[in-house]
Protein backbone atom coordinates (compact mmCIF):
# COMPACT_ATOMS: atom_id res chain seq x y z
CA UNK A 1 0.00 0.00 0.00
CA UNK A 2 1.41 3.38 -1.12
CA UNK A 3 2.33 5.70 2.06
CA UNK A 4 0.42 8.74 0.29
CA UNK A 5 -2.78 7.00 0.24
CA UNK A 6 -2.44 5.44 3.62
CA UNK A 7 -1.35 9.32 5.04
CA UNK A 8 -4.82 10.35 3.50
CA UNK A 9 -6.58 7.91 5.21
CA UNK A 10 -5.35 7.29 8.84
CA UNK A 11 -7.10 10.60 10.33
CA UNK A 12 -10.46 8.86 11.10
CA UNK A 13 -10.55 7.00 14.69
CA UNK A 14 -13.64 5.34 16.09
CA UNK A 15 -15.42 2.02 17.49
CA UNK A 16 -16.79 -1.03 15.41
CA UNK A 17 -17.64 -4.54 15.84
CA UNK A 18 -17.12 -7.43 13.38
CA UNK A 19 -20.48 -8.51 12.39
CA UNK A 20 -20.28 -12.62 13.14
CA UNK A 21 -19.00 -14.21 15.79
CA UNK A 22 -15.98 -12.30 16.72
CA UNK A 23 -18.39 -9.27 17.66
CA UNK A 24 -16.00 -7.76 20.20
CA UNK A 25 -16.39 -3.94 19.99
CA UNK A 26 -13.04 -2.16 19.55
CA UNK A 27 -11.27 0.78 18.40
CA UNK A 28 -10.81 1.33 14.65
CA UNK A 29 -9.07 3.19 12.62
CA UNK A 30 -10.20 3.77 8.74
CA UNK A 31 -8.16 2.66 5.91
CA UNK A 32 -10.14 3.20 2.64
CA UNK A 33 -12.70 0.96 2.51
CA UNK A 34 -11.51 -1.25 5.65
CA UNK A 35 -11.18 -0.50 9.37
CA UNK A 36 -8.01 -1.31 11.09
CA UNK A 37 -8.51 -3.30 14.92
CA UNK A 38 -6.09 -0.28 16.13
CA UNK A 39 -4.92 -2.32 19.81
CA UNK A 40 -4.68 -5.26 18.18
CA UNK A 41 -2.04 -3.94 15.15
CA UNK A 42 0.30 -1.19 17.54
CA UNK A 43 2.91 -2.67 19.64
CA UNK A 44 2.13 -4.06 23.09
CA UNK A 45 2.46 -0.30 25.48
CA UNK A 46 0.75 2.11 22.99
CA UNK A 47 -2.05 -0.79 22.66
CA UNK A 48 -2.81 -1.02 26.35
CA UNK A 49 -3.27 2.69 26.28
CA UNK A 50 -6.00 2.40 23.43
CA UNK A 51 -7.29 -0.75 24.01
CA UNK A 52 -11.27 -1.13 24.79
CA UNK A 53 -14.65 -1.38 23.36
CA UNK A 54 -14.20 2.43 21.89
CA UNK A 55 -12.05 5.70 22.04
CA UNK A 56 -12.79 5.90 25.87
CA UNK A 57 -9.05 4.46 26.66
CA UNK A 58 -7.51 7.06 24.37
CA UNK A 59 -9.23 9.97 25.20
CA UNK A 60 -8.37 9.75 28.92
CA UNK A 61 -4.43 9.07 28.01
CA UNK A 62 -3.97 12.55 27.03
CA UNK A 63 -2.11 14.85 24.76
CA UNK A 64 1.40 12.87 25.01
CA UNK A 65 -0.44 9.62 23.82
CA UNK A 66 -2.37 11.10 21.52
CA UNK A 67 0.64 12.43 19.57
CA UNK A 68 2.21 9.25 19.90
CA UNK A 69 -0.55 7.60 18.27
CA UNK A 70 -1.45 9.59 15.89
CA UNK A 71 2.61 9.43 14.57
CA UNK A 72 2.53 5.17 15.10
CA UNK A 73 -0.47 4.74 12.81
CA UNK A 74 0.86 7.42 10.00
CA UNK A 75 3.89 4.87 9.58
CA UNK A 76 2.08 1.80 10.24
CA UNK A 77 2.14 -1.19 7.45
CA UNK A 78 -1.53 -2.26 8.85
CA UNK A 79 -1.24 -6.06 8.81
CA UNK A 80 -3.47 -8.14 6.62
CA UNK A 81 -5.06 -10.26 9.49
CA UNK A 82 -6.60 -7.20 11.35
CA UNK A 83 -7.90 -5.34 8.93
CA UNK A 84 -11.96 -5.44 8.41
CA UNK A 85 -13.60 -4.81 5.33
CA UNK A 86 -16.22 -1.51 6.30
CA UNK A 87 -18.86 -4.04 4.67
CA UNK A 88 -18.07 -7.03 7.48
CA UNK A 89 -18.48 -4.22 10.50
CA UNK A 90 -20.82 -2.66 12.23
CA UNK A 91 -19.97 1.02 13.00
CA UNK A 92 -20.51 2.30 16.93
CA UNK A 93 -20.84 5.14 18.73
CA UNK A 94 -16.97 6.09 18.70
CA UNK A 95 -17.12 6.79 22.49
CA UNK A 96 -19.68 7.32 25.61
CA UNK A 97 -20.92 10.86 25.13
CA UNK A 98 -20.74 12.20 29.04
CA UNK A 99 -22.40 15.89 29.12
CA UNK A 100 -23.71 17.38 25.86
CA UNK A 101 -23.30 21.19 25.49
CA UNK A 102 -24.75 22.94 22.18
CA UNK A 103 -23.61 26.25 21.21
CA UNK A 104 -24.79 28.86 18.74
CA UNK A 105 -21.54 30.25 17.14
CA UNK A 106 -22.60 31.26 13.64
CA UNK A 107 -23.51 35.02 13.20
CA UNK A 108 -24.94 34.59 10.16
CA UNK A 109 -27.23 31.53 11.37
CA UNK A 110 -28.10 33.77 15.00
CA UNK A 111 -28.90 36.41 12.68
CA UNK A 112 -30.91 34.61 9.83
CA UNK A 113 -33.00 32.94 12.93
CA UNK A 114 -33.23 36.39 15.15
CA UNK A 115 -34.51 37.58 11.45
CA UNK A 116 -37.07 34.81 11.05
CA UNK A 117 -38.77 34.23 14.46
CA UNK A 118 -38.39 37.74 15.75
CA UNK A 119 -38.94 40.16 13.16
CA UNK A 120 -39.10 43.44 14.64
CA UNK A 121 -36.34 42.83 17.46
CA UNK A 122 -32.51 43.45 16.80
CA UNK A 123 -31.40 40.38 15.46
CA UNK A 124 -28.97 39.01 17.84
CA UNK A 125 -29.98 38.82 21.40
CA UNK A 126 -28.07 41.59 23.59
CA UNK A 127 -25.44 38.76 24.73
CA UNK A 128 -24.25 37.45 21.23
CA UNK A 129 -21.55 39.56 20.95
CA UNK A 130 -20.09 38.87 24.29
CA UNK A 131 -20.28 35.74 25.18
CA UNK A 132 -20.47 32.12 23.11
CA UNK A 133 -24.46 30.88 23.87
CA UNK A 134 -25.19 27.35 24.75
CA UNK A 135 -27.37 25.49 26.30
CA UNK A 136 -26.56 21.66 27.98
CA UNK A 137 -28.61 19.11 25.79
CA UNK A 138 -29.33 15.24 26.43
CA UNK A 139 -26.12 12.79 25.95
CA UNK A 140 -27.82 10.10 26.30
CA UNK A 141 -29.97 10.65 23.05
CA UNK A 142 -26.85 11.25 21.11
CA UNK A 143 -26.86 8.55 18.58
CA UNK A 144 -24.33 7.19 15.77
CA UNK A 145 -24.26 8.32 12.51
CA UNK A 146 -26.90 5.49 10.65
CA UNK A 147 -29.21 5.91 13.21
CA UNK A 148 -32.94 6.36 11.87
CA UNK A 149 -34.40 9.29 13.77
CA UNK A 150 -38.47 8.96 14.63
CA UNK A 151 -40.36 11.68 13.78
CA UNK A 152 -40.79 13.21 17.73
CA UNK A 153 -44.34 14.12 18.90
CA UNK A 154 -44.74 17.02 21.09
CA UNK A 155 -46.78 20.18 21.66
CA UNK A 156 -47.31 22.85 19.61
CA UNK A 157 -49.38 26.13 18.49
CA UNK A 158 -51.47 24.65 15.62
CA UNK A 159 -51.01 27.70 13.39
CA UNK A 160 -47.05 28.39 13.43
CA UNK A 161 -48.00 31.92 11.60
CA UNK A 162 -50.21 33.08 14.98
CA UNK A 163 -49.19 33.92 18.61
CA UNK A 164 -52.75 32.59 19.53
CA UNK A 165 -53.27 29.44 17.83
CA UNK A 166 -54.74 26.32 19.57
CA UNK A 167 -52.06 24.32 21.40
CA UNK A 168 -52.32 20.59 19.99
CA UNK A 169 -50.36 17.29 20.37
CA UNK A 170 -48.67 15.39 17.77
CA UNK A 171 -46.05 14.23 15.35
CA UNK A 172 -43.81 17.64 14.54
CA UNK A 173 -45.10 19.15 11.03
CA UNK A 174 -41.66 21.24 11.33
CA UNK A 175 -38.36 18.23 11.18
CA UNK A 176 -35.26 20.36 10.79
CA UNK A 177 -31.48 19.53 10.73
CA UNK A 178 -28.66 21.20 11.85
CA UNK A 179 -25.25 20.83 10.33
CA UNK A 180 -22.67 21.48 13.15
CA UNK A 181 -19.23 20.42 14.03
CA UNK A 182 -18.17 18.72 17.43
CA UNK A 183 -15.42 18.97 20.06
CA UNK A 184 -14.81 15.66 21.91
CA UNK A 185 -13.25 16.49 25.16
CA UNK A 186 -10.37 13.42 26.31
CA UNK A 187 -9.38 15.13 29.56
CA UNK A 188 -11.05 15.91 32.30
CA UNK A 189 -10.49 19.26 34.50
CA UNK A 190 -10.96 19.67 37.88
CA UNK A 191 -14.34 20.87 39.83
CA UNK A 192 -13.34 24.82 40.50
CA UNK A 193 -10.97 25.33 37.85
CA UNK A 194 -11.33 26.92 34.81
CA UNK A 195 -9.94 25.95 31.34
CA UNK A 196 -8.08 28.59 29.93
CA UNK A 197 -7.78 29.38 26.09
CA UNK A 198 -4.34 28.34 25.46
CA UNK A 199 -5.23 24.77 27.11
CA UNK A 200 -7.48 23.80 24.58
CA UNK A 201 -5.40 21.17 23.21
CA UNK A 202 -4.88 19.62 26.49
CA UNK A 203 -8.06 18.65 26.82
CA UNK A 204 -9.80 18.04 23.36
CA UNK A 205 -9.07 15.22 21.38
CA UNK A 206 -10.86 15.58 18.04
CA UNK A 207 -14.02 16.59 16.04
CA UNK A 208 -16.56 14.65 14.51
CA UNK A 209 -19.49 15.64 12.31
CA UNK A 210 -23.35 16.67 14.04
CA UNK A 211 -26.52 16.72 12.83
CA UNK A 212 -28.62 18.45 15.63
CA UNK A 213 -31.97 17.08 14.59
CA UNK A 214 -34.82 19.84 15.65
CA UNK A 215 -38.29 20.18 15.47
CA UNK A 216 -39.09 23.75 15.23
CA UNK A 217 -42.62 23.74 16.05
CA UNK A 218 -41.88 21.96 19.44
CA UNK A 219 -39.35 24.80 19.88
CA UNK A 220 -40.92 27.78 19.00
CA UNK A 221 -43.33 26.93 21.94
CA UNK A 222 -41.16 25.65 24.31
CA UNK A 223 -38.13 27.83 24.35
CA UNK A 224 -38.89 30.78 26.17
CA UNK A 225 -37.46 31.36 28.81
CA UNK A 226 -35.43 28.48 29.30
CA UNK A 227 -33.71 27.31 25.70
CA UNK A 228 -34.67 24.37 23.72
CA UNK A 229 -35.96 20.73 25.57
CA UNK A 230 -37.59 18.62 23.83
CA UNK A 231 -38.09 20.13 20.44
CA UNK A 232 -34.09 18.75 20.31
CA UNK A 233 -33.45 16.58 23.10
CA UNK A 234 -35.12 13.46 20.69
CA UNK A 235 -31.96 12.70 18.85
CA UNK A 236 -28.69 14.08 17.85
CA UNK A 237 -26.43 12.10 15.52
CA UNK A 238 -22.92 12.16 15.26
CA UNK A 239 -20.30 10.52 13.01
CA UNK A 240 -19.05 7.58 13.42
CA UNK A 241 -15.43 8.82 13.17
CA UNK A 242 -13.21 11.23 15.52
CA UNK A 243 -10.61 13.16 13.71
CA UNK A 244 -7.87 13.86 15.85
CA UNK A 245 -6.85 17.81 16.21
CA UNK A 246 -3.30 16.44 15.34
CA UNK A 247 -4.59 15.50 11.76
CA UNK A 248 -6.05 19.17 11.19
CA UNK A 249 -3.02 20.90 11.38
CA UNK A 250 -3.26 22.39 8.27
CA UNK A 251 -6.88 23.14 9.10
CA UNK A 252 -6.14 26.14 11.65
CA UNK A 253 -7.41 30.04 10.27
CA UNK A 254 -8.06 33.07 11.97
CA UNK A 255 -11.79 33.40 12.95
CA UNK A 256 -13.46 36.84 11.89
CA UNK A 257 -12.36 40.20 13.69
CA UNK A 258 -14.99 40.45 16.95
CA UNK A 259 -16.54 43.75 18.08
CA UNK A 260 -16.90 44.40 20.66
CA UNK A 261 -13.53 43.12 21.91
CA UNK A 262 -14.17 39.87 23.92
CA UNK A 263 -13.54 40.02 27.80
CA UNK A 264 -9.86 38.89 28.75
CA UNK A 265 -11.07 34.92 29.05
CA UNK A 266 -12.49 34.86 25.96
CA UNK A 267 -10.14 37.35 24.29
CA UNK A 268 -7.79 35.11 21.49
CA UNK A 269 -6.13 37.73 19.85
CA UNK A 270 -2.60 37.37 19.61
CA UNK A 271 -2.59 34.10 20.43
CA UNK A 272 -2.63 30.90 17.44
CA UNK A 273 -4.98 30.72 15.14
CA UNK A 274 -8.39 28.89 16.42
CA UNK A 275 -10.71 28.96 13.53
CA UNK A 276 -10.88 25.53 11.33
CA UNK A 277 -11.26 25.51 7.71
CA UNK A 278 -13.56 23.02 7.50
CA UNK A 279 -16.19 22.80 4.23
CA UNK A 280 -19.57 21.18 5.42
CA UNK A 281 -21.76 19.62 2.82
CA UNK A 282 -24.98 18.50 3.37
CA UNK A 283 -27.45 16.85 1.19
CA UNK A 284 -31.01 15.88 1.02
CA UNK A 285 -31.65 12.15 -0.53
CA UNK A 286 -28.58 12.55 -2.42
CA UNK A 287 -28.64 16.28 -3.67
CA UNK A 288 -26.37 18.78 -2.27
CA UNK A 289 -28.27 21.15 -0.52
CA UNK A 290 -25.79 23.64 1.38
CA UNK A 291 -22.13 23.58 1.57
CA UNK A 292 -21.75 26.01 5.19
CA UNK A 293 -18.27 27.30 5.26
CA UNK A 294 -16.89 26.70 8.75
CA UNK A 295 -14.29 29.07 9.26
CA UNK A 296 -16.12 31.92 9.54
CA UNK A 297 -17.62 30.91 12.94
CA UNK A 298 -17.85 33.77 14.99
CA UNK A 299 -16.41 32.61 18.31
CA UNK A 300 -14.01 28.91 18.31
CA UNK A 301 -13.89 25.70 20.03
CA UNK A 302 -11.35 27.17 22.34
CA UNK A 303 -13.50 29.81 23.32
CA UNK A 304 -16.40 27.57 23.53
CA UNK A 305 -14.41 25.24 25.91
CA UNK A 306 -12.74 29.06 27.99
CA UNK A 307 -16.41 29.95 28.51
CA UNK A 308 -18.14 26.53 29.47
CA UNK A 309 -15.23 26.10 32.03
CA UNK A 310 -15.04 29.48 33.36
CA UNK A 311 -17.43 29.15 36.35
CA UNK A 312 -15.47 26.51 37.48
CA UNK A 313 -17.54 23.23 35.90
CA UNK A 314 -15.53 20.24 35.07
CA UNK A 315 -15.24 18.53 31.96
CA UNK A 316 -14.74 14.55 32.07
CA UNK A 317 -13.43 12.25 29.17
CA UNK A 318 -16.09 11.73 26.65
CA UNK A 319 -17.91 15.28 26.65
CA UNK A 320 -19.13 16.68 23.46
CA UNK A 321 -19.74 19.92 22.54
CA UNK A 322 -20.99 21.14 19.29
CA UNK A 323 -20.39 24.55 17.84
CA UNK A 324 -23.88 25.48 16.68
CA UNK A 325 -25.28 24.98 13.08
CA UNK A 326 -23.00 26.32 10.19
CA UNK A 327 -24.02 28.52 8.22
CA UNK A 328 -22.50 31.15 5.88
CA UNK A 329 -23.10 34.82 4.65
CA UNK A 330 -24.86 33.50 0.96
CA UNK A 331 -28.20 31.44 1.01
CA UNK A 332 -26.02 28.11 -0.62
CA UNK A 333 -24.39 28.03 2.86
CA UNK A 334 -27.33 27.40 5.19
CA UNK A 335 -26.73 24.76 7.79
CA UNK A 336 -30.39 24.29 8.30
CA UNK A 337 -34.06 23.78 6.54
CA UNK A 338 -35.03 26.71 8.46
CA UNK A 339 -33.22 28.93 6.85
CA UNK A 340 -33.19 26.74 2.98
CA UNK A 341 -36.52 27.52 3.21
CA UNK A 342 -36.87 31.19 5.11
CA UNK A 343 -39.13 28.86 7.73
CA UNK A 344 -41.39 27.29 4.47
CA UNK A 345 -41.84 30.43 2.77
CA UNK A 346 -39.50 29.42 0.46
CA UNK A 347 -39.83 25.72 -0.68
CA UNK A 348 -36.47 24.19 -2.91
CA UNK A 349 -36.94 21.97 -5.63
CA UNK A 350 -34.64 19.29 -5.80
CA UNK A 351 -33.30 18.29 -8.88
CA UNK A 352 -35.17 14.84 -9.13
CA UNK A 353 -38.46 17.21 -9.12
CA UNK A 354 -39.27 16.73 -5.54
CA UNK A 355 -40.34 20.04 -3.37
CA UNK A 356 -39.04 20.63 0.54
CA UNK A 357 -39.44 23.24 3.39
CA UNK A 358 -39.11 20.61 6.18
CA UNK A 359 -37.98 16.92 6.52
CA UNK A 360 -40.63 14.31 5.40
CA UNK A 361 -41.10 10.92 6.25
CA UNK A 362 -38.03 8.69 4.98
CA UNK A 363 -35.84 11.80 3.96
CA UNK A 364 -32.03 10.63 4.36
CA UNK A 365 -29.86 13.88 5.49
CA UNK A 366 -26.09 13.17 5.16
CA UNK A 367 -23.61 15.53 6.19
CA UNK A 368 -19.87 15.45 5.36
CA UNK A 369 -17.12 17.81 5.71
CA UNK A 370 -13.36 18.13 4.32
CA UNK A 371 -10.61 19.96 5.83
CA UNK A 372 -6.73 20.86 4.15
CA UNK A 373 -4.23 18.33 4.37
CA UNK A 374 -0.93 18.74 5.69
CA UNK A 375 1.38 18.97 2.92
CA UNK A 376 -1.69 20.14 0.25
CA UNK A 377 -4.59 18.25 -0.86
CA UNK A 378 -7.93 17.88 1.54
CA UNK A 379 -8.43 15.05 4.08
CA UNK A 380 -12.67 14.06 4.54
CA UNK A 381 -14.23 13.91 7.94
CA UNK A 382 -15.88 10.91 8.58
CA UNK A 383 -19.90 12.09 7.62
CA UNK A 384 -23.06 11.76 9.77
CA UNK A 385 -26.03 10.25 8.15
CA UNK A 386 -29.88 10.23 8.82
CA UNK A 387 -33.05 8.95 7.68
CA UNK A 388 -36.71 9.69 8.96
CA UNK A 389 -38.69 7.39 10.11
CA UNK A 390 -42.71 8.00 10.58
CA UNK A 391 -44.24 9.14 14.08
CA UNK A 392 -44.72 6.05 16.16
O1 LIG B 1 -32.68 31.42 17.66
C1 LIG B 1 -33.40 30.53 18.12
O2 LIG B 1 -34.45 30.76 18.73
C2 LIG B 1 -33.03 29.12 17.96
C3 LIG B 1 -31.82 28.74 17.55
C4 LIG B 1 -31.50 27.35 17.34
O3 LIG B 1 -32.32 26.46 17.32
C5 LIG B 1 -30.10 27.03 17.06
C6 LIG B 1 -29.43 26.12 18.03
O4 LIG B 1 -29.80 25.01 18.44
C7 LIG B 1 -28.07 26.51 18.30
C8 LIG B 1 -27.30 26.32 17.05
O5 LIG B 1 -27.23 25.17 16.58
O6 LIG B 1 -26.74 27.29 16.51
CA1 LIG C 1 -27.92 23.23 17.37
MG1 LIG D 1 -30.55 17.55 18.79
Amino acid sequence: MDLGRRASVTHLYGAFEPRGSDGVARVGVRYGDRVLDLAAALDPALAARVAGPNLGALLAAGRVVWTEVVAAVAVLEPPEEHLHALADVRLLMPFTVADYVDFYSSEHHARNLGKILRPGQPELPPNWLHLPVGYHGRAGTVVVSGTDVVRPHGQRRQSNSGPDGEVVFGPTTRLDIEAEVGYVVGVPSELGSPVPLGDFADHVFGVCLVNDWSARDIQGWEYQPLGPFLGKSFATSVSAWVTPLAALEAAWVAPPARDPQPLPYLDDAGRAPGGLDLRLEVRLNGHLVATPPFAQMYWTGAQQLAHLTVNGASLRTGDLFASGTVSGPEPDQRGSFIEISWNGAEPITLPDGQVRTFLEDGDEVVITATAPAPGGGTIELGEVRGRIQPAR
